[in-house]
This record gives C-alpha cells, structure tokens and sequence, in this order.
C-alpha cells in the first residue's frame, strides 16, 4: 500500500537576526508513522516542530499539513493537530478533570475527562492538581491532552526528558498506543534506544540541516555497511535491563 504523506516540509528556512538556525530542510512525514527528529542541542528541531505547529514564522520555504499550506490556513493546521503544552500553560486552581474540560470547551469538542485519564492510567489522580503530580504523571497527562482535539497528528518535544526508566518505557506503550489508534506521531528525542524503538522513521539534523533520514534499522545497516564496528563486543544485556531487572516495570510514582 502507498505511504500518504501528511506533512510536506519543503526548503524551509528560518533565520534569528544574522542567524540561520534552520538552513533549507525538506522531509515528508507518512500518515499513521512515527517520525522522529534527532540531533543535538541547537540543531534546529524544536525551531522546525514549532513553525509546523503554527508557533513560530518561518522565513522560507513551504509547509503543507494534510493537504493544507501553512501560508495560506493555519487556524485549519491549528485544528487537526494536537501540541504538548508548557507545563506553565496549566491552570494552577484547576484539577485534571477541570483542565480537560476547559480544553475541551475551548476546542468545542464534547470529550470523557474519565475516560482519557484511565487511558492514560491517571484514574486515581482525576482530583489531583497538576502541580502535585510526578514527573511520569505530568508528561502523560500533558500526552493525553494533545489528543483532546482529536488531532490526525500529535508532536511531542522531548516527552521523557528526566524520567525513570519504568515511566519512560510506560510512555513508550502509551505513545504506541495513540499510533495504534490511528494518529500520527512527531517526536524529538536525545535517547537513541528511544528513537529505534518508537521511530518508523527518523531524520537526523545537525547544525540546521539534515544530513540522514531513513529507517532506524536502515541507517544502522547502512553504517555497518561501511565498515563500521562497535569498539567494545556487544553485551548481552545494557545496565537499563539490569536497573528493570532488579527494579521491576512497574511504574513508581503512583
Ligand atoms: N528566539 C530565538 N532567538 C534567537 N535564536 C534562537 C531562538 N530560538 C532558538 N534559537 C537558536 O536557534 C538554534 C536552534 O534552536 P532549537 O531550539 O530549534 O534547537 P533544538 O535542536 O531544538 O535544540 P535542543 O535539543 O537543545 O532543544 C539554537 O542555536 C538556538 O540558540
């Protein structure tokens, strides 16, 4: 079956003053994929995520999002995507099902607060503040409120960043599972175990452009392929199996 494309980033561009932090990049994103955007700090990811969110101006070059382009309808962008909040855009006063029925009121979509709150296992913290909750309960709750608008795509900016090894592979299944659902995922991440176990596909930037984009698997083949060997014979198990060995999968912040 042919691959759909649902984001179409053509020669994009985007300076900062005599800065040019994004220098003429173009990749699709499939419908129903997982696409990452790896690279290191500075290299233009959140700035490229941000213009496609409609956050950000860009300076040159095309977007097109499910057929719509960014120049010419952004609020219809806007409507079929779903974007992770700063954790300081969450109404301090409000609890969990407050805040998912403020976003649902102001998206104008009818929405089960209980519901996705037990899809995303924070049943028990339905009367809980967003403040009071662990860092693995705050990135699911800031997860399932990308979904509040019943978005075709999710982006999600470094959803692990300082968490346990038990949360992160829990929202490692949860981010599955918004795909299995049927919704696409763009992710930036600095874990590469992360990219190659989420990422149909990935592109890696560096210093505003992409210099790879493929498979995990495909650009790992094609590094051994030329030549490269790891210095150190492979272990059979990483220190990570032995902490989830000892520690157990369960999540602890409950
Ligand atoms: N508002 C801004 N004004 C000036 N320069 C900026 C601005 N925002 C980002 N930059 C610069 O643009 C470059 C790309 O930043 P960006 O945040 O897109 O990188 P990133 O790949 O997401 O990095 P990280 O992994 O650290 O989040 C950096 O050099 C950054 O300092």
């Amino acid at each position: 079956m042919e691959k759909r494309r649902i984001i179409e980033v053509r020669d994009l561009v985007k300076t900062y003053g005599d800065f040019t932090a994004v220098k003429g990049i173009s990749f699709d994103v499939y419908e129903n994929e997982v696409f990452g955007l790896l690279g290191p700090n500075g290299a233009g990811k959140s700035t490229t995520l941000e213009i496609i969110e409609t956050l950000r101006q860009k300076t040159a070059g095309s977007v097109m999002v499910a057929g719509i382009d960014l120049d010419k309808d952004p609020e219809a962008i806007k409507q079929i995507i779903g974007v992770q909040l700063q954790t300081s855009g969450y109404y301090p006063n409000l609890n969990l099902v407050e805040l998912i029925e403020l976003f649902g009121g102001l998206y104008n979509q009818p929405v089960d607060p209980m519901a996705l709150l037990r899809e995303f296992n924070l049943e028990d913290k339905a009367k809980a503040k967003f403040k009071a909750l662990s860092g693995g309960q705050k990135q699911r709750f800031s997860i399932a409120t990308t979904l509040i608008n019943r978005p075709r795509i999710i982006f999600l900016d470094e959803p692990t960043t300082g968490l346990d090894p038990q949360a992160r592979r829990n929202l490692w299944t949860l981010i599955q599972q918004v795909r299995a659902n049927g919704t696409t995922v763009v992710i930036t991440t600095h874990y590469m175990d992360e990219a190659e176990f989420l990422c149909d596909r990935c592109a890696i930037v560096d210093s505003g452009r992409i210099i790879a984009i493929d498979s995990p698997d495909a650009l790992i083949d094609q590094l051994v392929a030329g030549g490269f060997e790891r210095k150190k014979e492979v272990k059979k198990a990483s220190l990570e199996d032995v902490f989830i060995h000892l520690t157990g999968k369960d999540l602890r912040e409950d």
